[in-house]
């Protein structure tokens, strides 16, 4: 089934765009990161989903509902954990807690404290006494107390320190095993490649490719560094290359194609030193990005 599905959302603010026919299809139970760079529509997106914004046009379902007639129903279903938490100062966790519970039907008292003691949250403090980090996880609890089937976090790991992080990804990994489907933005990479089944990539506020990572890592292309003491310039020619870089006697250079045929003519040369390395997924994406605008 799918958790998720988004066809053709397109939302302008005025006559400035926010996202143009994103179309997503996120399955039941999968970690699905949303990746972009700043102002590529990942907020406007997750706020669609949300309801506290309005598209211009298209659809979204959710568990095969669709938002606009079902949106009270699926309240229930989902939990938001956003980018900057913000909360009345002066209130206490317990109170905002409780006061939160209330909306919905799910939301058990005991499990609530259960959450907050994994947490090591001290329910007692208010708002502005807490560390940004502490008000994270607050918002983390509030996201999960009543067991929603989808998780929806924007940027989450903003303002954690590593510590939290690897909390909060260990929940969304708990959180997977017992079937919930989490939908991740976020604009760093080596998050989402620990996280994540599927990534769509998206910029200028459309949709560039939805990808699985396995695949993604597969790229067929490699970074290509040797040591030779003979002259490297013919591989230019007989091998699809880019970005070759010859200096002291050291060689880089990414390579499009057949590993089997690289070695082959790698033979060919005295090569004293080799290293072939899979690209990160950081440099996958910036030759995506600028594949997009050529
Ligand atoms: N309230 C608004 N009024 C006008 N334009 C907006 C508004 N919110 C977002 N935009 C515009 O919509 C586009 C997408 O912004 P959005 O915040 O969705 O991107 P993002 O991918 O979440 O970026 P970031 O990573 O910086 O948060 C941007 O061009 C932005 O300027």
């Amino acid at each position: 089934m799918n958790a998720l599905e988004v066809k053709d959302l397109t939302k302008y603010y005025g006559k400035s765009r926010g996202i143009e026919k994103v179309n997503l299809r996120v399955q039941e139970g999968e970690i699905f990161g949303f990746i972009g760079p700043n102002g590529a529509g990942k907020t406007t997106t997750i706020r669609l989903i949300l309801r506290l914004i309005f598209p211009n046009h298209g659809t979204i379902k959710i568990f095969e509902k669709d938002l606009r007639e079902y949106g009270e129903e699926l309240r229930n279903e989902i939990g938001y954990i956003p980018g900057e938490v913000n909360f009345y100062p002066e209130v206490t966790v317990k109170d905002f807690l409780e006061y939160t519970a209330r909306f919905y039907k799910t939301a058990e008292k005991s499990y609530v404290e259960k959450l907050c003691r994994n947490f090591s949250i001290d329910v007692k403090k208010r708002f502005r006494e807490l560390s940004m980090g502490n008000k994270k996880k607050v918002a983390i609890v509030q996201a999960l107390m009543h067991k929603p089937k989808l998780l929806i976090l924007d940027e989450p790991t903003n303002g954690l320190d590593p510590l939290i992080q690897n909390l909060l990804f260990e929940i969304l990994k708990e959180e997977r095993k017992k079937g919930v489907t989490v939908f991740f933005s976020s604009h760093i990479l080596s998050e989402v490649e620990k996280l994540c089944d599927r990534v769509a990539l998206i910029k200028d506020g459309k949709i560039l490719r939805t990808e699985k990572i396995d695949d993604l890592m597969k790229q067929k292309y490699k970074i290509v560094k040797l040591k030779t003491d003979e002259n490297p310039g013919t591989l230019k020619s007989v091998l699809q290359i880019k970005d070759f870089k010859s200096e002291n006697g050291t060689t880089s250079f990414i390579y499009y194609g057949l590993i089997g045929d690289l070695i082959k003519k790698l033979s060919g040369l005295k090569v004293n030193d080799l290293w072939i390395e899979d690209p990160s997924l950081e440099e996958i994406f910036i030759s995506y990005y600028k594949e997009e605008s050529k």
